[in-house]
């Protein structure tokens, strides 16, 4: 039996095992059993490709990557031609792109890569061919823009993140905060700093003995963990990145409907036809990404307002400047910031002050 039809056993007993205290001990050693077989079939396609991964050969390129992932037809390379200078092909027909196209996105002065796809289908992860490679790809990004159609919304939605779910990629959600030591001897260590309602030390140990072959180690949870959650730090091979979810073709569908998808966590409606909300959907982008903004000021100047530096969330004093030059900490000694990382405008601060969005910053080099 090959690894693909394994999975499929494990899911079908998993989906006909109806869950409670008496059966949750063997849904999880199933769980664990199938997140081994996941991780065997991504291995294996990789090594197929000369360890070079499954993904599309497209180059990364700008401050962030988002790719659009949905069912054929749903509109995604008419968003791209809307919102960027780039023509993929589009029309009615299914299957229509074939491979990733690159386009740029211009939102506050960053420049971001928006990435089309091939449309891809339910059991695009375990199938062969451009399924897995179109989500191998999504894994790369920073941000999944997940487009639907509005008249078939809330199944595309759930289907999909299934399939991004089985490749390893984790929407919306923080690496859950469980660490696992491994050492030589001593057995099984378990301890937990809060009460825990989803697994139990037996389960923890089996786990990791029968898949992980693991039999001395540190298990330390230190949130209320689910065995999906602790499968997730044992495997080590998932991405987690935020995702916004698109209902596209609202000119399709009733008011309510839209009032509806609107309400749903993480998600925006749009017509691309009717150029509908898209500004919203390039805030959201946006806001998604968590970039920075950073103006430079040199000494006794004013700030240059219009050109920011881009960078990512949580950077500090030391990346302004290696971005302004690569040898500029050599001869760094404080600097003034003013905006909302400081109390005080301005304020001097060293070398590992962490920057907000719209902040202002002059550097002072030693003498
Ligand atoms: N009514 C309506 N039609 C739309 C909208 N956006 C796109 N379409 C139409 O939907 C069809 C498919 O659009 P594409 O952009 O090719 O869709 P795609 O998701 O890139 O499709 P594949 O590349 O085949 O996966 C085209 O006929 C578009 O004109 C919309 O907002 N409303
Ligand atoms: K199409
Ligand atoms: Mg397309």
């Amino acid at each position: 039996m090959g690894v693909a039809e394994k999975i499929k056993d494990i899911e079908a007993e998993i989906a006909r095992t109806q869950y409670n205290k008496a059966t949750e001990y063997h849904i999880g050693l199933l769980k664990g059993k199938l997140a081994r077989l996941r991780t065997q079939l991504l291995d294996e396609s990789s090594q197929k490709t000369k360890g070079y991964g499954l993904s599309f050969d497209v180059m990364k390129s700008g401050s962030a990557r988002v790719a659009l992932v949905g069912f054929p037809s749903v509109g995604k390379s008419s968003l791209l031609n809307t919102l960027t200078e780039t023509e993929s092909e589009a029309a009615a027909y299914e299957f229509t792109t074939l491979t990733a196209v690159p386009g740029n996105l211009y939102i506050n002065g960053a420049k971001i890569q928006l990435l089309d796809l091939p449309g891809i289908i339910e059991g695009a992860a375990v199938g062969k061919g451009r399924g897995r490679q179109v989500i191998s790809t999504a894994r790369t990004a920073d941000l999944v823009l997940m487009v639907m159609d509005a008249a078939k919304g809330d199944t595309q939605r759930r289907l999909l993140t299934h399939e991004l779910e089985t490749m390893g990629i984790r929407l919306n959600t923080r690496p859950p905060d469980i660490t696992i030591d491994i050492k030589k001897t001593g057995g099984i260590k378990f301890t937990s700093t809060v009460p825990l309602t989803h697994v139990t030390e037996h389960m923890v140990k089996n786990i990791l003995s029968h898949e992980h072959k693991c039999h001395h180690a540190h298990v330390l949870f230190r949130e209320d963990a689910t065995v999906d959650q602790l499968i997730d730090v044992l495997e080590g091979n998932r991405v987690y990145m935020p995702c916004v979810y698109v209902y596209n073709k609202i000119d399709n569908v009733s008011i309510d409907a839209v009032d509806y998808f609107s309400r749903q966590p993480f998600s925006i409606c749009t017509s691309v036809t009717n150029k509908m909300n898209l500004q919203y959907l390039l805030a959201l982008i946006w806001r998604n990404l968590g970039l920075v903004r950073v103006y430079t000021k040199p000494r006794g100047q004013q700030p240059d307002l219009d050109e920011p530096v881009i960078l990512r969330s949580g950077a500090t004093t030391t990346n302004i400047c290696q971005g302004i030059h690569k040898d500029m900490m050599d001869v760094f000694n404080y600097a003034y910031v003013w905006g909302c990382s400081v109390k005080h405008q301005p304020q001097k601060v060293g070398r590992d002050h962490l920057l907000a969005d719209e902040d202002v910053v002059q550097v002072m080099t030693r003498s």
